[in-house]
């Protein structure tokens, strides 16, 4: 039987996330061995720079792409919310898991709700769409950006002169560190998660069906559809995570319903849609047709002029 090698970034949290998938395929009844290869990435050598103006989420990708051309792996688990809108020739998502909490969880040092944090008080976040929704709420707070991965940035939040940060509900939990961290869940009316945020893409080779037909075991068609519907609105506004872009879909019986948000970083203009429909690829072109009337695709090119220059 064909062993299968899975290549993995070497954060906790992307290990935790490879570990997982395995142990899906292994639940559902796939005897093959696993072998997991560590690869590091530009991404995860870049610390102290701006993730956005180092290229956003392709560096994480790149070198695990080519791994996979050259066949030294066979597939790779990455957080949805990290791929880009386009894939590459010849490599594809085949699988989507199901998803992991979608929220945004704010964290706060002695747990000050966010509607009570003082003028002034600084949170940290490094990304325009948190950045965005928050002054939108808190216009007199400041936003002061945090680099690193989910153990440190909790870290600097108590060691430095953060009052409060903001990760994603999904990847504190895949990391173990505990819920009680969570000051406030924010939910997708206050604070639209990335597109994608909770799930987990699984890339192969286009050509491996081999391996799609393992994988399919543990595809979840309800986070397919969604998630579908919110690559959708993100690829046709040619967003990315590192402009101020955000889509969540749920389901309600068969339909599917998307909020999608555009907005500026100084989050003094603050785009959202909500569409609802049964068809996914229809659902998101509907939302950003409407949020790109409405001006949202000169708020992405400027702020992507901004990033470039
Ligand atoms: N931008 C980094 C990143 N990429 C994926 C996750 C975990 C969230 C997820 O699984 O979607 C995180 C951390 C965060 O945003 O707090």
């Amino acid at each position: 039987m064909r062993k299968i090698v899975v290549g993995s970034r070497k954060s906790n949290l992307a290990l935790t996330q490879t570990d997982w998938v395995i142990d899906h395929l292994r639940k559902a009844g796939i005897t093959n061995e696993f072998e997991v290869k560590k690869i590091v990435t530009k991404g995860d050598q870049i610390l102290n720079v701006t993730l956005s103006k180092v290229g956003g989420k392709a560096l994480f990708v790149k070198e695990i792409e080519k791994a996979m051309y050259d066949k030294e792996i066979d597939f790779a688990v990455h957080s949805m919310k990290d791929m880009p809108s386009e894939m590459p020739d010849g490599l594809s998502i085949t699988t989507i898991p199901v998803r992991e909490d979608h929220r945004d969880a704010y964290i706060a040092k002695n747990d000050i709700p966010l509607k009570d944090l003082p003028a002034g008080a600084i949170v940290g976040t490094s990304s325009l769409r948190r950045k965005s929704q928050i002054l939108a709420a808190r216009p007199d707070l400041e936003i002061k950006w945090i680099r690193g991965n989910i153990e440190s940035r909790i870290r600097k939040l108590n060691e430095e002169d953060y009052d409060a940060i903001i990760l994603a509900v999904s990847g504190l939990k895949r990391v173990g560190l505990s819920e009680e961290l969570i000051t406030e869940y924010l939910e997708p009316d206050v604070c639209v998660p990335a597109v994608g945020q909770g799930a987990l893409a699984i890339e192969c080779r286009e050509d491996d069906e081999e391996l799609h037909a393992l994988l399919n075991q543990i595809n979840d068609a309800n986070t397919e559809k969604t998630v579908t519907a919110e690559r959708t609105f993100l690829y046709l506004l040619e967003g990315s995570c590192s402009v101020p872009i955000g889509g969540y879909a749920r389901l309600d019986g068969g339909d599917i319903i998307l909020t999608a948000f555009v907005g500026t970083p100084d989050g003094k203009t603050v785009l959202k849609e909500t569409v609802r429909g049964t068809e996914p690829k229809a659902v998101g072109k509907e939302a950003a047709e409407k949020l790109i009337n409405r001006g949202a695709k000169e708020i992405v090119e400027k702020v992507k002029e901004e990033l470039d220059s």
